[in-house]
């Protein structure tokens, strides 16, 4: 695909901080409408990436480009705009804990758009509910369990029916039921909003179940070491580490694919 036409496009990227380089010439294109997974052992700079990819850090070289148009070179304007497209949830501090979740949902509506009180209420109703929460909106995040804060943040990040959705680590801390219908239900947001998602998990079943499309780090060699659907990866990679990685097999496998 051209990279233009790419939803999201990664050209010779280096990621460091200060002289400690982290990933050097990553290069790959996340496609429209695949859910592309982020991939990589511990440390590897898989968040790093993430962050680099929300303009939350500054490569140290190479760029990042949103429909062929530059966020490296982007000025605060063109930023914005950029942002608003997007949907994200953090691993981590993903509620605001003394909002209701009706609350937290409608933060991203009051904060960019000029609908009325009426109009965000009936937008936050609807997307709680395409979440599985109709009624849970008076709730505090305390209220409720692991599994359901995780699908309110998702509510609240598709507030804005964004084009891209980013994860980190989705379904860290949660049961394999609730992490599987987490797994269904952003499977389903894209098949019905056609958003292109990607996200940074170390779950097997999450990466089989629902990615189209990967990057592998390596924290060794310090890059990309491969890309593509993980199934086939898992079967036909070159590289006999994301091969083990895929198969979580404890030791390296002889290399007989070449
Ligand atoms: N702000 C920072 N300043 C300096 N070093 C950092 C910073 N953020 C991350 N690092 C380092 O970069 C490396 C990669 O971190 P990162 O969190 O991106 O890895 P990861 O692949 O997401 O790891 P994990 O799978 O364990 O979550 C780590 O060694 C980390 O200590």
């Amino acid at each position: 695909m051209d990279r233009a036409d790419a939803a999201i496009s990664v050209a010779g990227l280096t990621m460091a901080f200060g002289s400690n380089v982290l990933q050097r010439d990553l290069t790959f294109n996340i496609n429209r409408g695949d859910i592309f997974v982020i991939m990589g052992g511990s440390g590897c700079g898989k968040s790093t990436l993430l962050k680099h990819l929300l303009g939350l850090l500054r490569p140290a070289a190479g760029d990042i480009c949103y429909g062929g148009e530059s966020l490296v070179r982007a000025d605060a304007r063109t930023r914005q705009r950029l942002r608003r497209s997007w949907g994200i949830t953090y691993q981590a501090g993903a509620l605001l804990s003394a909002m209701t979740l009706a609350e937290n949902v409608a933060l991203p509506l009051t904060h960019y758009t000029d609908y009325s009180t009426d109009a965000i209420a009936g937008i936050v109703r609807y997307k709680l509910a395409l979440v599985g929460l109709a009624g849970y909106e008076d709730y505090l995040p305390s209220a409720i369990s692991g599994g359901m804060r995780k699908r309110a943040a998702l509510a609240r990040a598709i507030a804005l029916d964004p084009e891209i959705l980013f994860f980190d680590e989705p379904s860290a801390g949660l049961d394999p039921i609730s992490s599987r219908r987490l797994d269904d239900l952003i499977l389903e947001l894209k098949e019905s909003t056609g958003a292109t998602v990607v996200l940074v998990t170390h779950e097997l079943p999450s990466i089989f179940g629902i990615a189209s499309n990967s990057v592998f780090l390596d924290a060794g060699s310090k890059t990309m070491i491969d890309g593509g659907d993980p199934r086939w990866l898992r079967d036909h990679s070159s590289q006999p580490l994301v091969r083990q990685f895929l198969n979580r097999s404890a030791e390296p496998e002889n290399d007989s694919h070449g």
